[in-house]
């Protein structure tokens, strides 16, 4: 059974088509991961399924509700636990009087168990949080009702890398209890480590929804390389190399080779290794490949 699933939503600011014929569906009991660049329309979805804005046209059923029914949105919202990516919390109050806020429209059987995972200070008013405080303090509002379908709205920002590691495991941790979650990001190298499926979004467009795998396998990784003796431009004449940039050295006998090097690699890991191996490099760098890049590469240049 779909937990979420859009009908041709679609919402017009006028002068911005944010969400355009939107249609896919989240299954009960998956890891959702929604990729867009900044603007893309991300927020926009999501707070369409929340009910907080209505759409132009089409629609969407969360929990087998359908957003443009004000009263079963509200049934279905108590099992459901949202993040904000500007969680709007009262500047005066403390993280304890947000949380009791929070408990008595929801509940907080959870309260204890995720203050002590995400620890964010109780007794300071909000306005002097820093926003990864912020960020936690959410974290625990979101969850501690022990909701069935989390949407999370850009989730990691403003945590520090530890905390990142921790949300990435108590998110995992949910899933396998069976919550479904829905989450937006504008970064890939987030979404490869927790989701089942992507959907990508693009100037309101929906792009394409594909397992994590499929669309990794696509995008491939971004390699740096410097070395201390020129290297032979040759060398990296295998399959899977894009985008090729080289610089150094200056001497004109050294034409054709490299001392700097970046370029996207879909190709074999080990074969770009083995042509390298008898290279004596400074440094290497292999990353996953920037969600620009990969909708550059994949998905065409700004002409949607
Ligand atoms: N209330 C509004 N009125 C007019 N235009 C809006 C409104 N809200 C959003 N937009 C526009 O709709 C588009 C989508 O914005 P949205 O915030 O949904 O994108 P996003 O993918 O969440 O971006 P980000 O990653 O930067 O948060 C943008 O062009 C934005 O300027």
């Amino acid at each position: 059974m779909a937990a979420i699933e859009l009908e041709g939503l679609t919402k017009d600011y006028g002068e911005v088509l944010a969400a355009d014929e939107l249609a896919f569906d989240v299954e009960a009991g998956e890891i959702f991961g929604y990729l867009g660049p900044n603007g893309a329309g991300k927020t926009t979805t999501i707070r369409l399924l929340l009910g907080f804005i209505s759409p132009t046209a089409g629609t969407a059923r969360v929990l087998g509700h359908d957003v443009r029914d004000r009263s079963g949105l509200i049934e279905a919202k108590r099992r459901i636990g949202y993040l904000s990516d500007e969680p709007g919390f009262d500047e005066r109050a403390t993280g304890a009087e947000v949380l009791d806020l929070h408990a008595s429209v929801k509940g907080d059987d959870r309260r204890a168990e995720l203050l002590e995972l995400f620890s964010p200070p109780l007794d300071r008013p909000v306005r002097e949080y820093s926003s990864g405080n912020v960020q936690k303090l959410g974290l625990v509002t979101t969850f501690m009702h022990d909701p069935d379908l989390v949407v999370l709205d850009e989730p990691t920002s403003g945590l520090d890398p530890l905390m990142k590691q921790r949300f990435a495991e108590f998110l995992r941790a949910e899933n396998e209890r069976g919550v479904t979650v829905f989450f937006s990001s504008h970064v890939l190298s987030e979404v490869r480590r927790l989701c089942d499926r992507v959907g990508i979004v693009r100037q309101g467009r929906l792009v394409t929804v594909e397992p994590v795998e499929t669309l990794l396998t696509r995008s491939g990784k971004a390699v740096r390389l410097h070395s201390a003796t020129p290297i032979p431009t040759a060398v990296l004449d295998l399959e899977g190399v894009h985008d090729l940039e080289t610089s150094g050295p200056d001497d004109p006998d050294s034409t054709g080779t490299f001392t700097e090097c970046a370029f996207t690699f879909t190709g074999d890991i080990n074969a770009l290794l083995e042509a390298l191996s008898t290279h004596d490099l400074l440094d290497c760098s292999i990353e996953e490949a920037p969600l620009e890049d990969v909708f550059l590469r994949f998905y065409g240049a700004d002409d949607a």
